[in-house]
């Protein structure tokens, strides 16, 4: 997040070069920085799989994604050549010790080439069970060597519970200093998340409300159209508690939740971010099943179209006890929070896609109008969308025009399409973050793990009761009936449903 395009030499290394992600995001990113003049003007991106590709193949294959996926569309053609002069493939196994070597010599003659040492950043694009191997042998081979200038990006899923995530932690640690390390959440990436910081602390309207003795309840909603697509595999061992709430759905209720921090550097802003998660009341296990509900698609539709519940996707377990929606109510012990619920929620095969948070101020405390001029008087709101609308709300109540003195709820919008030009994408963010080395919107080990141990209360008592009436909502919904009767307990309703 630091400004300043002057960036040293570097070299990026794809471990999982030839992956879905690395041609769906990656590569996208690296070429739109590109374009719009954010890469430094001497880099070189080195793809590593064990697919048998001539360089001349994987830079068509990175083409294809790029025409698929990339924002901007398909590229420009002479954009395209100068960019790809740049990206190579080596061909290589990750779990053989000699394939580094021959890494090094291609560093080195980088180095050499250019005449100075260059910043390197490796990005573990694979599967959690290789990275073992990749971090030994960097280290192995130090290639790796110089904590201010070497980097490693690591992917989710950051371990698999607190135990896993700890270890993984400890592995990294043996290579690399904790400031090498980047630990990325896609969603702190995103323009829109990012904006909770600066509508916060620069502004000074809102802070004084921004606690429990004006603020009722916070919700914070990620639904998805899509099913699970072709990861049935990896999802089966992971579910929507893993996938969606430890990262995504805790850290934008960090940015949310946290005090002020008293500077913008990478530590104090992941100090208060932590602070919150501490703070985060842990669930008991006899309380999980009041604070906490999960899903499971069934057949249904979505946008007319029939679609397949999750166990009939491939790669599922027809008799999967998976949860694809999942809804928790959890509560921040301390003095700004106090008794404030933050219920967070997210499922796959939703009504609609849409990613918001939802701020809802208490009423006022005496109603100065008669019941006939207040009419549909609503307490204030605040929703800030984050996709696909990308916008922030708030909703009042005002006059309605004419000679009675009569009441209607009005809205002033600050809407991100009519005063941006393309919003750059969360991967262009954090990769050029990572090359800046500023890990301001990447997770600490500390945050990772405190974020497991919020959700290890739910994880476990959910593992141990299996018998459920899964399919519990139909493709196309908002969800399981026991999600709106989580928070109607409270008397509150999810914002979205209804549009109110
Ligand atoms: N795809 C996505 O949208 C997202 C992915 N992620 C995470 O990113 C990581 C990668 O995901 P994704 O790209 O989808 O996975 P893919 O299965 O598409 O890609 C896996 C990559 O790992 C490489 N690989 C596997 N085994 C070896 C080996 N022994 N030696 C060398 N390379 C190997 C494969 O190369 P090859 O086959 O050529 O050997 C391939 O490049 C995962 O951790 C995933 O959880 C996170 C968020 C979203
Ligand atoms: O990390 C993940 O995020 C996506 C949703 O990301 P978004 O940017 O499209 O909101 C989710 O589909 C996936 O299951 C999960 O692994």
């Amino acid at each position: 997040m630091k400004s300043g395009r002057k960036l040293a030499p570097t070299i990026i290394v794809i471990f999982g070069g030839t992956g879905d992600l690395t041609k769906r995001k990656l590569i996208p990113a690296f070429y739109n920085l590109y374009i719009d003049g954010w890469m430094p003007e001497k880099f070189v991106i080195i793809g590593l799989g064990r697919t048998q590709w001539t360089d001349e193949d994987y830079k068509e294959h990175l083409h294809e994604g790029l025409v698929e996926f990339s924002r901007k569309g398909k590229p420009d053609e002479a954009k395209w050549q100068q960019f790809h002069a740049s990206v190579s493939y080596f061909e290589s196994n990750i779990n053989d010790p000699e394939a580094y070597r021959g890494l090094a010599d291609r560093l080195d003659a980088f180095d050499q080439e250019w005449g100075v040492r260059a910043n390197r950043l490796f990005y573990l694009s694979i599967a959690p069970q290789f990275i073992e191997a990749a971090t030994v042998n960097i280290s192995k081979y130090e290639l790796a060597s110089r904590p201010d200038s070497d980097r490693i990006v690591v992917e989710k899923p950051f371990g698999y519970n607190k135990q896993t995530a700890v270890a993984l932690n400890r592995l990294l640690s043996q290579t690399f200093q904790e400031e090498q390390i980047y630990r990325i959440d896609h969603y702190l990436g995103k323009e829109t998340v990012q904006n909770i910081l600066a509508f916060r602390f620069a502004n000074a309207l809102f802070e004084p409300l921004w606690n429990r003795n004006y603020i009722d309840y916070i919700q914070v909603t990620v639904a998805e159209q899509v099913g699970v697509e072709d990861r049935g595999s990896y999802y089966e061992h992971s579910g929507a508690l893993r996938d969606m709430i430890q990262n995504h759905l805790l850290q934008v209720l960090c940015m949310i939740a946290m005090e002020a921090p008293i500077s913008f550097q990478a530590e104090e802003i992941r100090n208060r971010k932590v602070d919150v998660m501490r703070a985060i009341r842990r669930l008991r296990p006899e309380e999980v099943h009041k604070y906490a509900v999960r899903g499971q698609y069934g057949p249904g539709w979505i946008a007319g179209r029939k679609v397949p519940g999750y166990r009939e996707e491939p790669g599922v377990d027809p008799r999967s006890n998976t949860e694809t929606y999942a809804a928790v109510q959890l509560y921040i012990d301390n003095w700004r929070w106090q008794g404030v619920p933050f219920y967070l929620r997210t499922g796959k095969r939703m009504q609609e896609k849409t990613s918001s948070i939802t701020i809802q101020f208490r009423p006022v405390p005496h109603s100065t109008f008669s019941p006939t001029q207040a009419g549909n008087i609503m307490p204030n709101r605040l929703t800030i969308n984050i996709q696909p609308t990308m916008d922030i709300r708030l909703r009042f109540t005002a006059k309605k025009q004419g000679l009675e003195m009569s009441l209607n709820p009005a809205e002033m919008v600050f809407d991100y399409d009519t005063c941006s030009t393309q919003t750059p994408e969360a991967y262009e963010t954090l990769l050029l973050d990572a090359m800046r080395g500023d890990a301001t919107l990447y997770m600490r080990s500390d945050q990772v793990e405190e974020a497991w141990d919020v959700i290890t209360p739910i994880q476990e008592a959910w593992e141990s009761r299996d018998s459920l009436d899964f399919p519990n909502y139909a493709a196309g919904t908002w969800g399981p009936e026991s999600a709106e009767a989580l928070i109607a307990r409270q008397g509150h309703i999810w914002a979205l449903n209804l549009h109110t």
